[in-house]
């Protein structure tokens, strides 16, 4: 195997992963900690002196989880009775088999992806040890939260789909390609909406994104656009009517992002570019608002009965296209998991199998990036196809706004240039790529 570089890691002091790890998750933990206390009444009248056991030990474990973090203690194996179980504890030996016989995984000096997904999991065991809360949701809150903030975006989003719908088999190739550059971009910087990188604070979508479209344009690093637009017309072309074309949207965020995704995936429908999407989120909660099958059965009810009629129409289409299973949602356990991509094939052979059927697989956001590229400390001009180590089910893309420094396929000079100009430039949020690789 090619040599690849070192993971990011808490252990390189003043790095984006170290102030995440010091500073960001436990302040996520601190919320989540809150968010059970807040609820405490709510699990007595529904579960009596049962659920106010629960929250006390649930906030026991977190607080000590957060104690481990904070002062840099080995990373332990999991406990509980989910199916990830082994395979998170061989992570942990083989991560352990990657150091010197002394030195043991711990926050700080483990690769920085891994002790993310690894807090996230600790948290969901500290539920699964303690019903009634075992299925509880503790971001389900903030997620709910910022879907109802973004009230006005979603409006404008969903009314400019029924508008668009209303004509759309009398647009030509050029309107359609138009179209559909613009709704790729709303999907891309709908992308800015995540509450993992807020530490849980508020972080909705204020405004129509729509309208900023070209002032933002310039804020794209790198743009594949036109390359994805050739793959999906020229499979329109190719297509006889038994013919199915599949797009697969591997989801990030829910609230406005999920919004933007579903609206794109309903032009790419109705459009006759594909005739089916595949949805993949998450099993269990993760990263603060990431979709999860409740989060997205709950996205599309909440639409179908809004007041406003474009939402609710938008709701009862996609509905439909879930009954038809033109709209197909999986889960699978590998999005929760430490693993990079690159061993998908090993670790999911059944997942990696699933999206070899897809024509084109479109990633969503920051933490799929880093598992896309290994979270690795790659040079900006390396390009995508080599830093995805030999991840290739079907053709590719990544739609992500940058909150964390890891960045491929730049141009020469492109990268440095920041470095100097805008020193937060790959952590902040404002620019965003669209990376495609069709190479199998
Ligand atoms: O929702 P996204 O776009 O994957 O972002 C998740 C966030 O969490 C992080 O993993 C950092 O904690 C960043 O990479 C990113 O800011
Ligand atoms: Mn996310």
């Amino acid at each position: 195997m090619a040599t690849v570089p070192v993971s990011l890691a808490g252990r390189f002091q003043g790095s984006f992963a170290y102030f995440t790890i010091k500073d960001r998750l436990p302040q996520i933990l601190t919320k989540v900690i809150d968010t059970l206390h807040r609820h405490k009444n709510e699990f007595f009248e529904e579960h009596g002196e049962k659920g106010i056991e629960a929250e006390k030990n649930t906030i026991s474990i977190l607080s000590k989880l957060r104690n481990e973090l904070q002062t840099d203690k080995p990373l332990v194996p999991l406990d509980d009775k989910l199916c990830d179980v082994p395979l998170w504890n061989q992570y942990l030996e083989y991560q352990q088999n990657l150091l010197d016989g002394n030195e043991q995984p711990s926050w700080f000096q483990s690769p920085w992806l891994y002790v993310e997904c690894y807090m996230y999991r600790r948290i969901h065991e500290a539920l699964v040890h303690n019903p009634p809360l075992d299925d509880y949701d503790v971001f389900k809150e903030a997620k709910v939260q910022s879907f109802f903030e973004s009230q006005q975006a979603i409006i404008a989003l969903c009314t400019y789909l029924q508008e668009l719908l209303k004509n759309i088999e009398d647009l030509d190739e050029k309107q359609l390609q138009e179209e559909f550059f613009r709704l790729l971009q709303v999907s891309l910087w709908g992308n800015k909406c995540d509450l993992s990188f807020s530490a849980g604070e508020d972080n909705f979508q204020k405004a129509s994104s729509l309208k900023a479209l070209d002032n933002l344009k310039t804020f794209i690093l790198v743009d594949d656009t036109e390359d994805i637009w050739s793959l999906l017309i020229n499979s329109k072309k190719r297509r006889t009517s038994k013919d199915v074309t599949r797009v697969d949207i591997v989801l990030d965020n829910a609230g406005y992002e999920l919004i933007t995704d579903l609206v794109l995936a309903d032009f790419l429908l109705s459009s006759k570019l594909v005739t089916e999407i595949h949805f993949h989120g998450k099993c269990i909660p993760w990263y603060v608002s990431d979709t999860t099958k409740q989060d997205f059965n709950w996205t599309v009810k909440q639409l179908q009965s809004a007041n406003n009629r474009w939402i609710s129409r938008c709701g009862m289409n996609w509905e439909g296209s879930i009954k038809k299973g033109v709209f197909v949602y999986h889960d699978h356990m590998f999005w929760t998991l430490p693993h990079e991509f690159c061993s998908m094939a090993q670790v999911a052979t059944d997942l990696y199998t699933e999206l070899q059927k897809s024509h084109l697989i479109i990633f969503k956001g920051d933490l799929n990036y880093r598992k896309l590229t290994g979270d690795r400390k790659w040079e900006f001009t390396v390009p995508f196809h080599q830093a995805l180590n030999k991840f290739h089910p079907a053709p590719l893309c990544s739609l992500r706004t940058l909150k964390s420094d890891v960045q491929v396929g730049l141009k020469p000079g492109q990268g440095e240039q920041f470095v100097t100009s805008e020193p937060d430039w790959m952590i902040c949020g404002k620019y965003g790529v669209v990376q495609f690789d069709a190479s199998l």
